[in-house]
């Protein structure tokens, strides 16, 4: 029987970086595999594909009316670069019953692992020691309760209680944390069923000495953590930026660090890469990550297997279970709001 056609066009992307080899291999057995390589598609390939296509994956989707009517038999849009672009005509795909993927959930468990490292890190003075040593300005056997803290029976905050923040949950676990959350678009019993208590924005800043800021990017919450909500955060305590700086305003953020009234671990940054002359690169009370969260061999493998998963589902009829479904979304809120170009220019210099 011949098997139904997919394309995958995942530049920017490497197709090793989203596939595991175990997965890459399923993906074969089950598709006719078009393009595969890590280049753009040439236009002609595509155009020359669509007619048979059931599923596009792309890192850079572009699909309109048009696109629809060249691919009669599509059943999916996969995109791979982490959120909904603003390049894919959202409602002429449902009424079509064409199914809008995207890849975020498949960055869980590495970004959640990176999570976890800056907030131990953060919580037990690691960096900041660590540069000391370097200048003979180390403090040994000293607690600095000013600074440190343990995770153990530790409040917890989290803004955004989505994927990642729920896998940073689950792997903090252990260290017994009494966790609040703050996210508009979970209901309460959702919360409960995790362990989580669903409260204010004020209260998860006021009430915890680890806050991590997981929520996605929308067009309603840019700078929702500004100086104000940062002023509600108690002395000594840490915030975790791990989804986008889309979320903070980083001049008040870096006011109140200054002078370690609160510090903070980030990924991500307004611009990226940050400038070499920044403020951030000489404030000792930051702990700067290149937004390598996702950034470690196999780290994007997950998305991969998630890719498979859902199109034998899709394919066989069923509705996928592991991407997120730009049916369960308000694609409206979400589209286009983080904008993939700066991450595919720096992964192309990688
Ligand atoms: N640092 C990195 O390398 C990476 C960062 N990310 C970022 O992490 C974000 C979160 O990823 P997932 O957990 O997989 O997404 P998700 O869609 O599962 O969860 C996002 C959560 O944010 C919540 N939210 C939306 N607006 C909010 C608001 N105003 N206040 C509080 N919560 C709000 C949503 O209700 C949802 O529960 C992504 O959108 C992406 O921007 C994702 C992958 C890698
Ligand atoms: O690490 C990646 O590949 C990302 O896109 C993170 O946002």
């Amino acid at each position: 029987m011949q098997k139904p056609t997919i394309v995958l066009d995942a530049y920017w992307r490497q197709v090793s970086e989203l596939f595991s080899e175990a997965d890459f291999a399923r993906l074969h057995t089950a598709f006719d595999v078009v393009w595969g390589q890590d280049a753009p598609i040439p236009q002609e390939v595509l155009d020359g594909a669509l007619p048979d296509a059931v599923a596009l994956i792309s890192a850079d989707p572009r699909v309109s009316r048009d696109t629809l009517e060249a691919a009669p038999g599509l059943k999916a849009v996969v995109e791979v670069s982490g959120a909904f672009p603003a390049s894919i005509d959202y409602a002429a795909c449902a009424k079509r019953g064409v199914e809008v993927l995207s890849c975020s959930p498949g960055f869980r468990e590495s970004v959640a692992e990176m999570a976890v490292a800056m907030a131990l890190a953060g919580a037990r003075g690691l960096v900041t020691e660590h540069e000391l040593f370097r200048n003979g300005r180390e403090s040994w056997l000293a607690d600095h309760p000013e600074r440190d803290f343990s995770l153990f029976d530790c409040p917890v905050g989290f803004v955004g209680f989505g994927a990642i923040a729920q896998e940073t949950l689950r792997l903090l676990r252990p260290f017994r944390p009494v966790v609040r959350a703050y996210d508009p678009f979970l209901d309460d019993d959702a919360a409960a069923a995790k362990g989580v208590i669903l409260t204010s924005l004020e209260e998860v800043l006021s009430q915890s000495r680890c806050i991590f800021v997981m929520a996605a990017p929308t067009v309603e919450n840019k700078g929702m953590i500004g100086a104000q909500q940062l002023s509600k955060m108690p002395n000594g305590s840490l915030l975790v930026l791990a989804s986008r700086a889309h979320l903070v305003d980083f001049d008040a953020l870096l006011r109140d660090t200054t002078f370690g009234r609160i510090r903070a671990a980030i990924d991500v940054f307004p611009q990226e890469p940050v400038d070499r002359k920044s403020q951030m690169r000489f404030n000792p009370n930051l702990i700067l990550s290149p937004h390598r969260a996702a950034a470690v061999k196999g780290g994007r493998h997950l998305i991969g297997k998630m890719i498979v998963d859902d199109l034998l589902e899709i394919t066989a009829g069923r509705a996928p279970t592991q991407l997120l479904r730009a049916a369960d979304r308000d694609v409206e809120l979400l589209a286009g709001v983080s904008d993939a170009a700066p991450v595919a220019e720096m992964a192309a210099k990688r």
